[in-house]
């Protein structure tokens, strides 16, 4: 079974303020943190970015920008994109601002995710992390009809499709790993 990752940093970093795919954690950028993690447990990975960020990534990485006709609507729209610009069995989905997730979490994941379900998601005690999770190519039609319809959250969708939440503690006992980054402080 095919797997590639998708690695979202299409946002517009509001809150953060600048491009959080390019903010450091231990001298590293966001990006090649979640990069190194998807790269570890799938096939491939693709990054799915803003245009003008393109020159920012490393020419050797696949780069690639949301549908122009749906640009900017959502991380919906990125998975999308990446399912039709790369296709492949299933997708193992990070955000560039869950840089606290590594490799032995990636791979947990797609343990426990079997193959059987639409999506594959992990919610901890305190919150559901739905951009961590594993995507059945099936899904694809189902995720175009929702983003035309404008509806574009993504727990919406998740509530729509058979989604099995995965207890975080199953992939690491500290739930702090899996927190997303949204504010420069
Ligand atoms: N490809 C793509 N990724 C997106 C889009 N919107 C958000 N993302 C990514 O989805 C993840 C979660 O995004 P959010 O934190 O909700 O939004 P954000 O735009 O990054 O930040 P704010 O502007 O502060 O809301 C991040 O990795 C974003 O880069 C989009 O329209 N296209």
């Amino acid at each position: 079974m095919e797997t590639i990752g998708i690695l979202l940093a299409g946002g517009m970093s509001r809150r953060f303020g600048s491009p959080k795919a390019f903010a450091k954690i231990n001298d590293r950028f966001f990006y090649e943190q979640v990069w190194r993690a998807l790269d570890a447990a799938c096939d491939h990975v693709v990054i799915v970015t803003r245009e003008e960020l393109i020159p920012r990534f490393p020419e050797e990485l696949d780069v690639i920008i949301d549908l122009p006709s749906l640009s900017g609507l959502g991380p919906l729209v990125g998975i999308y994109t990446a399912m039709t610009e790369r296709p492949a069995d299933q997708y193992l989905v990070l955000p560039c601002d869950m840089p606290f997730i590594g490799q032995k979490e990636t791979a947990a994941l797609i343990q426990l995710a079997e193959g059987t379900h639409d999506v594959t998601a992990v919610r901890t005690s305190e919150e559901h992390l739905p951009l961590f999770s594993i995507w059945n190519h099936r899904v694809k039609k189902d995720l175009i009809q929702e983003v035309l319809n404008k509806q574009l959250s993504v727990m919406k969708f998740l509530d729509q499709v058979e989604t099995k939440w995965v207890d975080s503690r199953l992939i690491h006992v500290d739930k702090t790993i899996f927190r997303n980054i949204n504010t420069d402080d």
